[in-house]
């Protein structure tokens, strides 16, 4: 075979292996950093990832993969899609309007010259990227849209690496997916502008050739959704007028599941490689062999990017070795997306279980993964003979390990019946006893569950982890924080409190520390959004809970008041799909399997005296599958397992849920099969768009449509407030409204939170008063 196998690499974390980015962008918005520093240290990731590449041996090593806080937004901001509410903080200049528009602006913050940028502005909306936990921002476009080219990143961050003596592909987000992941304010179709974004990207790619780049990569992920037939004559459109003779050869990037019948115009499209996802679906490489241009160059996504399971590398030589020589040895061998989505450096992790850490491959691995797989393909098996093998001794010893597999947990599953996921009254039965139970007022307040994740409440859990504070001190500390919490709910005069969350370091990792059949990483990191990483935990085997997880906290914080305090627990959905699964049995198995565990604890909450439980499923709607095809089986799964954990209770105990940054109206049937008490759900950056769903669809149970955006730091209003609870009353019943922010405030600080949700209270009183 002949030896023209390259390595190609779609993009690779950008935090740094030990959070680098997030500590450089906070010192930054702080003050403590100052713009330069802050470039400096971004420039310093870039360098590392580019000779990190260089060493493994990656022949297509990707540029502007790199993003300060999101690449959605870099595109935005390149092409000029800077929405005109920002115009009064762009004389702070291109770095405060990019976070402003990233976080919102307070209106007090300086620049260097301390000029002060008017009144706060909203940031954009934010939501996940595809079906991953990443987060990216909504660019705001409207009909008529100028677009002109304002930044250089792609060209600058290009010849940066050149600079290094390093060529790389620059990474873009093609036009089509730019456009398909944006919205319109007037609701307008964003497609429509795409004669005139072309425009610019074509300026954009001529730029990127005279600086030498002989190819590009395209990101077209959205190719793998459901299209129209305009969207699909789209892409043909775009992809005619962006094949010029001064634009770089281009790699069409399509990841995240199968072309599907989107295969038949990706094949016509004038471009001169085609990069397809073969983990998430494997049976999509003969159509694609069938389809593209013997002269195109295929990239086969062979390793996966969205999971930390070690490959099985003499299976894939195996599967390879025919499409290789069928394309007469021109291929290119790549994970199957962007890197982004796992950790770094599996190196790192020295208190991992030494059996599970064989069976596991993170970023930096899955690129070593690749390096064998090229030297095997290339005729030099015997050179990396010891580490094939050494892949299938780990995979072997997996299947068979008895730390994966437990009876118990089998034989319980196999136990459950319908009768377990119904409640034992309809929900307006529910409704007299709850009411009658909690004697809570018209539009009752309440928050989403946690508090500031101060940095003393970190320090506290750091130094308890590193055993420099005694676990006594360490719990008499987050009793005084939650006692506190209790108190000053009571004080600003919300009605149904929580206890803070202060003991969680994440809402999934600490359910999956106490999880049997789950592991944890020490520096597993993975972006979630701009500066907040977390660090999915790794389902490993049968998941079942050993003790009781929350309901010390719970009982202690009911103690402090009269007032209902909500239990607060993760739903089996959002602890399935915001952890690394296993790939040896279905997800809704495992899922099944958390669903029962949790409703233990569901159970014993009860049984201790809690009167509502809240069960979080904000990875519901993320979970959904791309394809709609596949929508109803998961939701069939998905809601069963919701209620498998929730419905074991009696009638009067309230079972809220709630759900962040979702498209609603794909799913709403399946919100009301949930069948909770109440619901509350991210509308505030939306400006209640997303309460559409459910007045649109005579949603009939309890609402909480959230009244401010917590994802920045600026203090809305109490008129703000009152504003969005009309809008709210205006598609729903006022009995089904509760008031509430869009989310956990966690990554706020105090000082924000303090005035926020005392406007919020005043705002619920407002409107009681006015019914
Ligand atoms: N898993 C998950 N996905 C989610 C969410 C979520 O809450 N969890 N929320 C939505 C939005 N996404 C979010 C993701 C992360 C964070 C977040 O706050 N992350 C924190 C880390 C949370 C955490 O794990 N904290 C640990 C570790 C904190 C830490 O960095 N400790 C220092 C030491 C602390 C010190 O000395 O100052 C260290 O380890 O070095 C803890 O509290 O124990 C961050 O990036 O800062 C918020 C929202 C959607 N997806
Ligand atoms: C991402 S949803 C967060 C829910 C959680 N109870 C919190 O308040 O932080
Ligand atoms: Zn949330």
């Amino acid at each position: 075979m002949s030896g023209n196998i390259k390595i190609a690499a779609l993009g690779l974390p950008r935090i740094g292996a030990r959070r680098e980015l997030k500590f450089a962008l906070e010192g930054f918005w702080s003050g403590k950093l100052t713009e330069a520093e802050l470039l400096a240290k971004a420039a310093e990731l870039r360098a590392e990832n580019w000779r990190r590449l260089q060493r493994l041996g990656v022949d297509v090593i990707p540029s502007n993969d790199f993003s300060l806080y999101d690449h959605v937004l870099d595109m935005a901001v390149t092409v000029g899609a800077v929405p005109e509410r920002f115009e009064q903080v762009k004389a702070g200049g291109v770095l405060a309007t990019y976070f402003a528009m990233a976080r919102g602006s307070t209106g007090t913050e300086r620049d260097a010259c301390e000029h002060s940028h008017g009144d706060g502005v909203a940031a954009l909306e934010m939501t996940k990227w595809f079906d991953t936990n990443y987060h990216y921002m909504v660019p705001e476009l409207h009909a008529g849209q100028a677009f002109a080219l304002a930044g250089e990143k792609p060209v600058a961050e290009y010849l940066e690496a050149r600079a290094l003596g390093i060529e790389t592909r620059p990474v873009l987000l093609g036009p089509v997916s730019f456009l398909k992941l944006s919205k319109c304010v007037d609701g307008s179709d964003p497609l429509a502008l795409l004669p005139r974004l072309l425009p610019l990207y074509v300026e954009l790619l001529a730029r990127l050739r005279e600086a030498g780049a002989e190819w590009v990569q395209i990101d077209e992920p959205c190719l793998v959704l459901d299209l129209q037939e305009r969207e699909r004559e789209a892409y043909a459109f775009a992809f005619g007028a962006l094949a010029t003779k001064d634009a770089p050869k281009i790699m069409l990037a399509t990841y995240f599941g199968g072309l599907g019948e989107n295969l038949a115009v990706v094949s016509t499209l004038p471009v001169h490689g085609l990069h397809v996802d073969l983990v998430r679906a494997p049976d999509q490489l003969d159509a694609v062999l069938d389809a593209i241009r013997p002269e195109s160059v295929l990239s086969l996504g062979v390793i996966d990017g969205r999971n930390v399971w070690r490959a099985d590398l003499a299976r894939l030589i195996e599967r390879l070795e025919p499409v290789v020589r069928g394309r007469q040895g021109v291929v290119q061998i790549a994970p199957s997306c962007s890197l982004i989505h796992v950790p770094i450096d599996l190196e790192l992790e020295t208190e991992l279980d030494v059996d599970l850490k064989t069976w596991l491959a993170f970023a930096l691995q899955k690129i070593e993964e690749l390096g064998v797989l090229k030297a095997a393909l290339s005729g030099e098996a015997a050179r990396v003979g010891e580490r094939i093998e050494a892949a299938t001794h780990a995979l072997e010893a997996r299947r068979r390990s008895a730390k994966v597999h437990s009876q118990a947990v089998a034989a319980r599953l196999a136990q459950v019946r319908a009768g377990l996921t119904r409640r034992s009254l309809d929900f307006q039965s529910r409704r007299k006893l709850q009411n009658a139970a909690l004697g809570l007022p018209s539009f009752p307040t309440t928050t989403i569950g946690s508090f500031p994740q101060t940095p003393e409440v970190r320090k506290a859990r750091a130094a308890h982890r590193r055993g420099e504070i005694q676990t006594a001190d360490y719990l008499s500390y987050l009793r005084r924080e939650t006692e506190a919490a209790i108190r000053w709910q009571e004080e600003v005069g919300l009605d149904v409190l929580v206890h803070g969350e202060f003991e969680r370091n994440d809402m999934v990792q600490y359910f999956g520390e106490q999880l049997s059949g789950y592991a944890f990483t020490s520096h597993g990191w993975v972006q979630s959004y701009g500066s907040r990483y977390v660090r999915p935990p790794v389902i490993f085997g049968d998941v079942s809970r050993p003790e009781p997880m929350t309901v010390d906290w719970a009982k202690f914080a009911q103690s402090l008041t009269d007032k209902p305090v909500k239990g607060m627990l993760t739903g089996p959905v959002t602890m399935l799909q915001w952890s690394f699964p296993r790939d040896d049995v279905p997800r809704e198995t495992t899922c099944r399997q958390i669903a029962l565990a949790l409703r233990d604890e569901v159970q014993d909450l009860e049984a201790a005296g809690i009167s509502i439980i809240q069960v979080d499923e904000p990875a519901l709607r993320e979970g959904l599958p791309l394809k709609q095809g596949e929508w109803h089986d998961y939701l069939e799964w998905a809601v069963d397992c919701f209620r498998l954990a929730t419905c074991g209770v009696a009638a009067e105990t309230q079972i809220h849920t709630h759900m962040c940054y979702a498209e609603f109206n794909d799913i709403i049937e399946a919100i009301e099969a949930l069948d909770a008490d109440v619901i509350s759900i991210e509308t505030s950056r939306s400006r209640m768009e997303l309460l559409d769903a459910f007045s649109s669809h005579a949603y009939g149970k309890d609402i909480g449509p959230g009244v401010f955006d917590i994802h920045s730091p600026r203090v809305p209003p109490a008129e703000e407030m009152s504003e969005l609870l009309q809008k709210a009353k205006d598609g729903l019943k006022p009995w089904q409204i509760w008031v509430n922010p869009d989310c956990g405030l966690k990554t706020r600080a105090w000082e924000e939170v303090r005035p926020a949700l005392a406007n919020m209270v005043e705002a619920a009183r407002r409107l009681r008063s006015s019914v």
